[in-house]
Order: structure tokens, then C-alpha cells, then sequence
């Protein structure tokens, strides 16, 4: 055509490419340990039985089709904060919460990056950890925002680089954005201790930082959806009037219902409705007004009792096999007769092992055993069953021995 004859052919997305490469190989052998997506421990996708159940629910009712609103359904919005702060949470009381139903997390994230980039009256510069999810940096340049890091991981020891961490944060300008994963941190799987959360906080304070937290995850980490949001609690007992994206792509199986939040913590009743009548002005032009399946979905679940509590049921025991899988994985290298220090395996949280692997590794690892996984060594511990633990050690072990 005239007008594309100068658009290059761009490259796949290193996450989700993944995936399409793992389709392409014919091995009978092959793992995909890409995308971040659970798997049952017959490395199939899973529908939790609490979100049939409220499926059926809502079929029954017999619902219409027509518009959300801008912002999404107000009991959806109420849910899901009440499922992050605790419903007892003071700002929730004090009506300080501007919150908005945002296409999953990622859409959540968005909203949030173009609300900051037009209103934040700081320095437009948010500050990511370092590794963080791939997503994340295009997202805030997109929005216009200025995007640096911090020292987050120790390659070293597979941990938390804590002294590098506080180091780099005293040194952010003033008035600057903090991003940080609420909980299972992606790609690391490293997340700070509590005590390392309540010193994160007093320094954030000091240099009188603006927070952001990414809580991607609740209820996926440890299997306990209060103790997954400790931190973003923490941060707003200790006074930080943050911004929070939330996603039910993973704790509820959703993933193709996107359906997440973004919310404001806020001052005052007054200063919420001002704040939410913004991230309305935005949201319209954006999409107008979001998807109503999902969030159904999650209404359903959240707001009835026997549901929610089966629901409790169903994200614990995703996160138990994941717990579990990381064992026997760790487990099955030593079988194999690696010498290695595996034990990040098992100290790590949530749907990503660091592995540790180099490129070179994960190049031979794909190539030579038909095991995907992203260049940086992540693998998604959903993609690990009973039934090919034993071999993934076997191929990690001989790529690292
Ligand atoms: C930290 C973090 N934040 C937000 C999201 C967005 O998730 P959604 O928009 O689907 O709610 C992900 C998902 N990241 C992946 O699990 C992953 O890293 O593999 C995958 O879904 C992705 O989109 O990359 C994430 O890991």
C-alpha cells in the first residue's frame, strides 16, 4: 500500500513469544515454561470450580448486555478493594479510595500511567526494580512517564539485593514514583521480608516518594489472600498514600476475562471523588467503559460467602501446587546428580523460579530439550507437573553441569 511500504516487521514479544515457539516444536517431550499462566498437574489450563459455580449463578439470573459504567460496576469496584485492604481498612471506611475497574492488570497499570503522567505533581519519573516484568518499562514510557531502576536482585545468591535496593532508593530524586510488586515478584520470585517492607517504608517516607504497587498476584503467593497484600497494607498504615494495580488474570483463572482495578489511596472523601472523577475523564476516551463478563464473575464469587470461601479453597490449593512442584524440582537436580546450590528454587514465591540459567543455558535447554522458557532463565512453575519434574531436572542439569 502507499502508506506502510516503510513498517518493518517487528520482533515477538519475549514473553508471550514463547509460548509460540513451544506450539511450533513437535517433541513429544516439550515444556513450555513460559507465560505465566497455571496449569493443573496435567499441564492443563484450570477453571476454578468456585468460578464455574458462579457462572452457573449468573446465568441464571438471566443478566442484560448493556454498558458498564466509565468507571465499572461499583460493586465490583468495592469487592475488589475490600479484597486488598481488608474490608475493615480505615481509608475503605473514610470513603478515601477512588477505585476503577481496569482491563486486567495490565490495563490497570495503564490507567495508573497516564493518570500519573498527567497529573503526578513530582518528578514524572517512576523507578522500576531491577529485573522487572518485561511489560512494565514500554508501559510507562508509553505513558509519557520517565522510566529508571533500583537494584531489586542479587544474581549472586538468587536473592534480594536489600543494601543495594536502599542504596539506590536514598539516591532517587525527591518527590520521585517507586514501582513495587505486592507480592511474587516478576521474573524473581524474591519478595522483601516483612521487616524489610517496614524499612523500605520508613525510607520511601524519607525521601518522600510516590508508591506504586503492582499486586498482580493476591492469594497466588502463599496460598493467603491477607498475607499476599501485608506490604500495600503496611505501606498505608504507615501513612503513603499509594496507587494500586490489581489483577484476577491469575488468583481467579481469569486470564482472557481481563479484569483488574486500579485505585488511588486519597486524603479525604472529597479528594477520592475529584481523583475518580479524572481517572474517568481518562478511562472514556481510553475504552469508554470496560468489559462486564468477568467482573460479574468476580462480583459473584466475592460478594457471597460460600463462594468466597470456595474460592479461598481454589487459590490456595494453585498455590500449594506450586509450593509443592518447586520440592520436587529442587529435589529431582540433586537425584540427577547436580551438585549445584539449588535451594533459590524453594526459597522463591509465586508463579516464577529465577533460575539462574544463562542465555547460553536456556538457549541449549530449548534447542536440545524442547524446554521454553524466557532468555532471562525465568521459568512459570505452573508449566512443572509430576509427570515432567524428572525431566526438566534432568535437562537443567545436563545444560549446568
Ligand atoms: C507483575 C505483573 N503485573 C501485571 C501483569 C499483567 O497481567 P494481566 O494483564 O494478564 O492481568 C503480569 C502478568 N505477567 C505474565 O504472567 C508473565 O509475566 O508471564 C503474563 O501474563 C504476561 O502477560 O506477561 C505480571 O506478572
Amino acid at each position: 500500500s502507499p502508506w506502510w511500504s516503510n513498517v518493518e516487521m517487528g520482533p515477538p514479544d519475549a514473553i508471550l513469544g514463547v509460548t509460540e515457539s513451544f506450539k511450533r516444536d513437535t517433541n513429544p517431550k516439550k515444556i513450555n515454561l513460559g507465560v505465566g499462566a497455571y496449569r493443573d498437574d496435567n499441564g492443563k489450563p484450570f477453571v476454578l470450580p468456585s468460578v464455574l459455580k458462579a457462572q452457573e449463578n449468573l446465568y441464571k439470573k438471566g443478566l442484560d448486555k448493556e454498558y458498564s459504567s466509565i468507571s465499572g460496576n461499583p460493586e465490583f469496584c468495592k469487592e475488589t478493594i475490600n479484597l486488598a485492604l481488608g474490608h475493615d481498612n480505615v481509608v475503605i471506611k473514610n470513603h478515601c479510595c477512588s477505585t476503577v475497574q481496569g482491563i486486567s492488570g495490565t490495563g490497570s497499570l495503564w490507567i495508573g500511567a497516564s493518570y500519573l503522567s498527567r497529573f503526578f505533581p513530582g518528578n514524572k519519573e517512576i523507578y522500576l526494580p531491577t529485573p522487572s516484568w518485561g511489560n512494565h518499562s514500554p508501559l510507562f514510557k508509553m505513558s509519557g512517564l520517565g522510566v529508571k531502576s533500583y537494584r531489586y536482585y542479587n544474581p549472586e545468591n538468587c536473592g534480594l539485593d536489600f543494601q543495594g535496593a536502599l542504596e539506590d532508593i536514598n539516591n532517587i530524586p525527591e518527590q520521585s514514583i517507586i514501582l513495587f510488586h505486592a507480592c511474587a515478584h516478576n521474573p524473581t520470585g524474591v519478595d522483601p521480608k516483612p521487616e524489610q517492607w517496614y524499612e523500605l517504608s520508613e525510607l520511601v517516607k524519607k525521601k518522600k516518594l510516590f508508591c506504586f504497587f503492582d499486586m498482580a498476584y493476591q492469594g497466588f503467593a502463599s496460598g493467603d489472600v491477607n498475607k499476599d497484600s501485608q506490604a500495600v497494607r503496611l505501606f498505608i498504615k504507615e501513612g503513603h498514600y499509594i496507587a494500586l494495580a490489581q489483577s484476577f488474570a491469575k488468583n481467579m483463572g481469569l486470564y482472557g476475562e481481563r479484569v483488574g482495578a486500579f485505585s488511588l489511596i486519597n486524603s479525604s472523601k472529597e479528594e477520592a471523588a475529584c481523583t475518580l472523577s479524572q481517572l474517568k475523564i481518562l478511562i472514556r476516551p481510553m475504552y469508554s467503559n470496560p468489559p462486564i463478563n468477568g467482573a460479574r464473575i468476580v462480583t459473584e464469587i466475592l460478594s457471597n460467602s460460600e463462594l468466597k470461601k470456595e474460592w479461598l479453597t481454589d487459590v490456595k490449593g494453585m498455590a500449594d501446587r506450586i509450593i509443592s512442584i518447586r520440592a520436587k524440582l529442587e529435589e529431582n537436580l540433586k537425584k540427577n546428580g547436580s551438585t549445584r546450590n539449588w535451594s533459590h528454587i524453594t526459597d522463591q514465591i509465586g508463579m516464577f523460579c529465577f533460575t539462574g540459567l544463562k542465555p547460553d543455558q536456556v538457549e541449549r535447554l530449548t534447542k536440545e530439550y524442547s524446554v521454553y522458557l524466557t532468555k532471562d532463565g525465568r521459568i512459570s512453575m505452573a508449566g512443572v507437573t509430576s509427570k515432567n519434574v524428572d525431566y526438566l531436572a534432568y535437562a537443567i542439569h545436563e545444560v549446568t553441569k
